[in-house]
């Protein structure tokens, strides 16, 4: 897919360097107007230091940084088309929540009565509607972190940067944040910017994901480029769970290579089912996720190419979904290994959770597959 939205952040070869700690090593990006992007990775992996220099924030020690096609090395944070939302909310619980959203426009030249209707438009968006004269510090966490969000988006930024605003909510209010987030978004247009440590929140809020790892973006991609085809292991072993067995390859013609995997025979893959070269890994690599693969009973049809035949090791039962480890049979005969994979299984009505030992099928398409080489 084509996209011809105008770039709206362009970061050409940033590097920070933090005395002799090298923070950001070369980040070359750009996020087009009215994206929801976001920077996913573990902790100190370079995402709050690279947030901040879009800031401005910090400097940067090298490369050049462009929002809205305009350079930033001289201009300062506060003169910055950009409008930061941080994790701890920032407000003040002595204020009422419509004072502490109108402390965005303290410096506005604009009259009493326009800057409080400008107020009460930001609150109706993020869903405050009438909560004007409440006093902050009465509010929850969601509430707080909505005024937070009323008072960045009443200056109307071209760009809102999010360092990880959901995280000090519990798990409920955060999924719902996430979603009312999503709609925000489309509602106002501008451009996004979320940095998370949490997969699950970048897969469901995000067009596209830079995933970093040591001040490095590892992959870029949309929610199920990343997820399906990832770039290295150790992308995939980020994003969800991957199952990984050793693979041997036997041959490779017209970008289809030939491999044989333990427990799932020879396989055929195309390239794009092929990944990049990545240095971290060890030796080439099938990967699969755990929805992929379908336990089969004994009688039961299925409409996959590939079967294997396999023993339940272990059974993590979590009311929706059934976890199963198991080994596979013809697995141990290739390299001595017993090889283990976890299978995720939708429980539904009238399907027995099956039980540690009891011998299986796997039913399975080489389509799921990934080759890590
Ligand atoms: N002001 C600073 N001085 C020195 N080192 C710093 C400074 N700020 C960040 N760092 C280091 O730079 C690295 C990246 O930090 P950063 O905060 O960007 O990581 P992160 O990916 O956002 O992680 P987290 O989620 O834990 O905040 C870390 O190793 C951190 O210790």
């Amino acid at each position: 897919m084509t996209d011809d939205r105008k770039p709206m952040i362009e970061c050409r070869g940033v590097h920070k360097h933090y005395g002799d700690y090298h923070a950001l090593r070369g980040i070359d990006l750009t996020i087009r107007a009215g994206e929801f992007f976001s920077l996913l990775g573990p902790s100190g992996c370079g995402k709050t230091t690279l947030l901040r220099t879009i800031a401005g924030f910090e400097d940067i020690s090298e490369g050049a940084i462009l929002i809205d096609q305009k350079h930033m090395e001289e201009v300062p944070a506060n003169k910055r088309p950009t409008n930061m939302v941080f994790q701890s909310y920032a407000i003040f619980p002595h204020l009422t929540v419509a004072q502490n959203v109108a402390f965005g426009l303290r410096r506005d030249p604009r009259g009493k009565a326009e800057k409080a209707a400008l107020v009460e438009e930001a609150l109706a968006m993020v869903g405050l509607r009438g909560y004007g004269n409440r006093a902050a510090h009465a509010l929850s966490g969601g509430q707080r972190q909505r005024v937070a969000l009323a008072r960045a988006l009443i200056l109307k930024p071209k760009v809102l940067l999010l360092d990880e605003p959901l995280s000090a909510l519990d798990r409920k209010m955060r999924e719902q944040m996430q979603v009312e987030l999503i709609k925000l978004q489309r509602q106002v247009g501008i451009t996004f910017v979320l940095v998370t440590h949490d997969q699950e929140e970048a897969l469901v809020m995000s067009d596209r994901i830079a995933v970093m790892f040591e001040g490095e973006i590892a992959q870029l991609d949309g929610p199920e480029a990343l997820y399906a085809r990832p770039a290295s292991r150790r992308v995939a072993d980020f994003i969800g769970v991957m199952n990984f067995l050793p693979a041997h390859i036997l041959g490779e013609s017209d970008g289809v290579a030939t491999v044989e995997a333990p427990g799932l025979g020879v396989v055929e893959l195309p390239a794009r089912q092929i990944s990049r070269a990545n240095p971290d890994d060890e030796g080439p690599t099938i990967g699969f996720r755990p929805e992929t693969m379908t336990l089969v009973g004994p009688n039961q049809a299925h409409s996959q190419p590939r079967e294997t035949n396999a023993t339940i090791d272990e059974v993590v039962y979590y009311g929706d979904m059934t976890y199963y480890d198991l080994r596979l049979d013809g697995a141990a005969a290739i390299d001595g290994k017993a090889h283990t994979v976890r299978i995720s299984m939708r429980n539904v009505f009238g399907r027995d959770v099956q039980e540690v030992g009891t011998r299986t099928r796997l039913a399975w398409s080489p389509g799921s597959l990934v080759l890590f080489r």
